[in-house]
């Protein structure tokens, strides 16, 4: 079998379509959706994300403030900014870039964002109301991967699920979602037996492991769909997935790319995040 390329960039481009549509409602009420995002330190892949919202926000006619804080800054100094957003009318989406520096408490500067500003989902509060199916913000990797799946009209109802990786960001939070929409979910990690019986069951198979290549084709089953949400560098400093691409297309009935699949749908999601952000806080 070859696969089907779902191409992620072009989902991308016409969700952004629109969002953009329902910003420009938006700011005919007055209302102009504005993202904060802090970057701490010099990290150069993470100012290369933090560029690229930047851009898609003006792209969608949103504000966007960047606030860059050197990596020395002290966690207090991070938490007060984090404070004075929360209290800005102007902000509706905050945020902060991860990996922090070791001398911040990650955990600590998440709880510190406003459930209500908290666009990438990762709040405790946001997790909680995600597990029980109420009203809050998805995780913005895990939703785009949702959102690719219904655009390629592929039901996830029913279907055998297999995540590799638990993380809070990716891992964890898609095989919530993909449970929500009625899958049947395995999770596999650093510490699974016999990764390859499990991921060979998969009708869906999902890859956040951060490990090049790490998917082949004998991992996977004839006819599965891949998802590949790895963003890695190989020896030559080519961008690449978790997924043998070449092997895989091959056995997959779908198939994301990376670069050009899950990646900017990350990013669309989070525009999607602020937009609802904004809208809400008409009613507030
Ligand atoms: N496309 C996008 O928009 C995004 C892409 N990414 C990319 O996705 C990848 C994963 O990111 P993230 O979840 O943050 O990474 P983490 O490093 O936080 O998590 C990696 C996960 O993979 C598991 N793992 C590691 N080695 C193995 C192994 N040998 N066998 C099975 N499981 C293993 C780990 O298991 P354990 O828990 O036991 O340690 C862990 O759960 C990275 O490449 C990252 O760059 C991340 C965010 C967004
Ligand atoms: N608080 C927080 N929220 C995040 O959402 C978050 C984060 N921290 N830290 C890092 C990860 C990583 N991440 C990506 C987003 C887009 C692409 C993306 O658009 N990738 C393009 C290629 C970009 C390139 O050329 O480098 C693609 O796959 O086609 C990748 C990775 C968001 N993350």
């Amino acid at each position: 079998m070859t696969a089907v390329i779902i191409n992620g960039k072009e989902i991308a481009e016409k969700k952004k379509q629109e969002i953009a549509e329902e910003v420009k409602r938006l700011k005919s009420q007055g209302v102009t959706p504005g993202l904060a995002v802090i970057l701490v330190g010099n990290n150069h892949a993470s100012r290369t994300y933090v560029t690229n919202k930047q851009k898609t926000c003006q792209e969608l006619g949103m504000n966007s403030v960047l606030i860059e804080m050197p990596e020395e800054v002290s966690e207090n100094e991070l938490l007060s900014k984090i404070e004075e957003l929360n209290q800005d009318p102007q902000i509706h989406g905050i945020l902060v870039q991860l990996p922090l520096p070791a001398h911040i408490n990650e955990t600590k500067v998440i709880e510190s964002i406003s459930p209500d500003k908290d666009v990438d989902g990762f709040h405790p509060i946001n997790i909680g109301r995600m597990m029980t199916g109420q009203n809050t913000f998805l995780p913005c990797t895990p939703y785009g991967i949702m959102v690719l799946l219904e655009e390629s009209g592929i039901s996830v109802e029913g279907k055998h699920v297999v995540v590799v990786g638990r993380s809070n960001i990716v891992g964890k939070p898609a095989g919530q979602l993909f449970l929500n929409q009625h899958a049947t979910v395995t999770y596999c990690h650093s510490r699974t037996k016999d990764l390859m019986v499990h991921t060979k069951q998969a009708d869906i198979l999902v890859a956040a492991v951060g490990i090049p290549n790490f998917i082949t084709a004998e991992h996977v089953k004839e006819g599965a769909i891949v998802i590949d949400v790895g963003i890695n560098r190989n020896e030559a400093g080519k961008l690449c997935g978790d997924v043998a691409f070449d092997e895989v297309s091959k056995k997959a009935s779908f198939i994301t790319p990376v670069p050009k699949g899950v990646g900017p749908m990350t990013i669309t999601m989070l525009m999607y995040n602020t937009l609802k952000s904004a809208a809400e806080s008409i009613n507030r």
